[in-house]
């Protein structure tokens, strides 16, 4: 069976050009058919503050307003995305740049009231176009995807890059032993959040219930590990949390 290795890299890694160059060199080694999914939830905050708007997180996700909606679209689907692509480029990967929109890739809708909260223009991801996917990688393209997705009215939204990873993996499942690997500024996912040695070496859904009880994984670390989650229970072959750095060495939190 065909494998594909997807990397999904976190807000803190595009923050910092050391890190984003070497997360970049490492993806460019890697062989074999491959998609990098970004975040850049830093740079969006930081933009808006400039701009004098405000963020507001829920469990991890962003509240959109219009103008919110605004400063996504520019900050993922032009500014971050467009850098790392020119920089895949540089380093001989054809990476193609894409938000849902673009080919109708990965299509949502509006996410409904949740616990009597309006996240506004969040998209709850409906379909992943993972044959046209197979597409591009088949001809030794790179896609590049931005956590933006379209409605198919004419609307952008605003949708988490975990959940972006994680459907993807889901939909490329049905074609392909499929990797996912969650990388982002610490070693895994950890019992003490102060200590970058406790990293958790395995979890499953019903340590995640109880180490959200506990308030152990919180914040962003949430989402992270319930799309983690989805994707194993979707097929998807092998789906580890670990740090940038450490790309396709042992070590990180594998979620089972
Ligand atoms: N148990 C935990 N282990 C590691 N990180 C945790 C944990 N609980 C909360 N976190 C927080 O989650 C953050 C990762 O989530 P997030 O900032 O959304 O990452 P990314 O931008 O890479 O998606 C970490 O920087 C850390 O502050
Ligand atoms: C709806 C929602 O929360 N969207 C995220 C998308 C970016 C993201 O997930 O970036 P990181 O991977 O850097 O956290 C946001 O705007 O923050």
């Amino acid at each position: 069976m065909k494998k594909i290795i997807i990397i999904k890299v976190g807000g803190a890694i595009v923050e910092h050009e050391g890190q984003l160059n070497q997360l970049l060199d490492q993806f460019a080694q890697v062989d074999g058919p491959k998609i990098l999914v970004h975040g850049g939830g830093r740079r969006a905050t930081k933009v808006a503050t400039s701009l004098s708007i405000e963020s507001k997180m829920v469990d991890g996700r962003r509240i959109t307003d219009a103008d919110m909606l605004k400063v996504v679209t520019m900050v993922y689907g032009g500014l971050v995305n467009k850098d790392i692509v020119a920089r895949l480029q540089a380093r001989g990967v054809n990476a193609l740049g894409l938000t849902g929109a673009d080919a109708d890739v990965i299509r949502s809708h509006r996410r409904p009231l949740k616990n009597g909260i309006d996240y506004g223009f969040v998209g709850d991801v409906d379909h992943v176009k993972g044959d046209l996917l197979l597409t591009w990688l088949d001809q030794g393209i790179v896609p590049v995807i931005a956590p933006l997705t379209h409605d198919g009215q004419g609307h952008m939204l605003n949708t988490n890059a975990d959940t972006m990873a994680s459907e993807t993996a889901k939909a490329l499942a049905a074609y392909a032993d499929v990797t996912l690997v969650y990388c982002f500024e610490k070693p895994g996912v950890l019992s003490d959040p102060a200590d970058d040695n406790s990293v958790i070496p395995v979890i499953t859904r019903t340590d995640f219930d109880r180490l959200t009880a506990d308030g152990t994984i919180a914040g962003g670390m949430k989402p992270k590990v319930e799309n983690a989650l989805a994707a194993v229970s979707a097929g998807v072959g092998r789906v580890i949390i670990t740090q940038a750095s450490a790309i396709g060495q042992e070590g990180g939190t594998v979620i089972q």
